[in-house]
């Protein structure tokens, strides 16, 4: 079962839709570029390589749907397309990276407007395949760091639901799993939309790995009382001097240090940065609502009139990062993105 894929039968793009998990495994279809960006800017698609892959197959549905009988004609209608697409969510880099290089490969090699169509919808589709492919590769890499019997704290969701398939944090657990090894997951909740409890633990408990649910806040104790053996986590954007993964990482990367517990992040090549720096860097802010309500519950959980502050991400130093797990191999400090890029 893969997250996100291509519906042949309709021409559309085919997606679980998250908000609905744990409650109900649910597919949406989505037809047209409005509908693309609201299901990334609700999070019924989320997580940075399912979020690559979505603006890839977005611009691939632009270029079907457009009635363009040029190339240039045709070129434009995408790139309207990716705009918008690229501005549903700022912090993931994925998402600009999908859309770009589709882009890319339909103006190097779009002799003509069909010829434009056929190549968009390949190059993404591969884009697909090759995520799972890079995320076993993580896997393959970082399973060599979990010693049989771990108990690993992860926090949001990196798993498969995040990807095409697999995952990178969960990758790497899954692929120890494979190996044989018994590990233990503590999966922090990840207020306020609950990624950790609603998506992490539905998906190891379906792949019958041990899973605990905790709220953010109980992370710190565990590690003071020895029960955490290793930190992993994905990410949104890697930029030589920061890691941008969901909010609370950074706090949970303090404790590790804290307490000489490993902090890994496990992230594909994608989802490096090494051009920007920190002022670049837009930390995506989300509706106050979102915290103002839990879940669907109307009654207020924070007094109407008290503002509220809602950043989706934080971002994680260097220092505080054990080693980086990529389909290129470990990297451990001093981490240099452009030697993890070069493999
Ligand atoms: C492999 S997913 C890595 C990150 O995208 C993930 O940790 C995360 O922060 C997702 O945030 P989300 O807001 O749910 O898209």
């Amino acid at each position: 079962m893969r997250t996100i894929e291509w519906d042949d039968s309709d021409s559309s793009i085919k997606m679980i839709d998250q908000t609905l998990l744990p409650g109900e495994l649910k597919f949406i279809n989505c037809r047209n570029i409005a509908e693309v960006c609201e299901a990334i800017q609700s999070l019924r698609i989320r997580g940075a390589p399912a979020l690559g892959v979505c603006g890839a197959f977005g611009v691939a549905l632009s270029a079907q749907l457009s009635s363009a009988n040029t190339v240039e004609g045709m070129i434009k209608d995408m790139k309207t397309a990716g705009e918008a697409i690229k501005k549903t969510r700022p912090t993931a880099i994925n998402l600009g990276w999908g859309v770009d290089r589709v882009l890319q490969v339909a103006e190097e090699e779009g002799l003509d407007p069909q010829l434009i169509r056929n190549i968009a919808l390949e190059e993404a589709k591969n884009m697909a395949d090759e995520d799972v492919a890079v995320n076993k590769k993580i896997g393959k890499y970082g399973a060599k760091l979990l010693r049989d019997g771990d108990v690993v704290l992860t926090h949001c969701n990196a798993g498969r639901t995040a990807c095409v398939d697999w995952g990178t944090a969960l990758g790497v657990i899954r692929s120890a799993v494979a190996d044989g090894k018994k590990i233990t997951v503590i999966a922090c909740e990840t207020r306020p939309l609950n990624q950790g409890s609603r998506i992490t633990a539905w998906e190891l408990h379906e792949d019958k790995i041990p899973v605990q649910v905790i709220t953010d806040s109980t992370a710190g104790f565990l590690m003071s009382e020895g029960v955490i053996n290793k930190v992993i986590v994905g990410a949104d954007r890697i930029t030589q001097e920061f890691v941008y993964n969901k909010i609370g990482t950074y706090t949970h990367s303090v404790l590790a240090k804290e307490h000489n517990i490993p902090f890994y992040v496990a992230a594909p090549v994608s989802t490096l940065d090494p051009e920007s720096w920190e002022e670049n860097v837009q930390i995506e802010r989300r509706s106050e609502d979102e915290i103002r309500y839990i879940g669907s519950c109307k009654d207020l959980n924070v007094p109407a009139g008290v503002p509220i502050l809602n950043l989706a991400f934080d971002k994680t130093p260097m220092e505080n990062v054990s080693a980086i797990i990529t389909e290129n191999g470990v990297f451990y400090p001093p981490i240099l993105l452009d030697e993890i890029i070069l493999g």
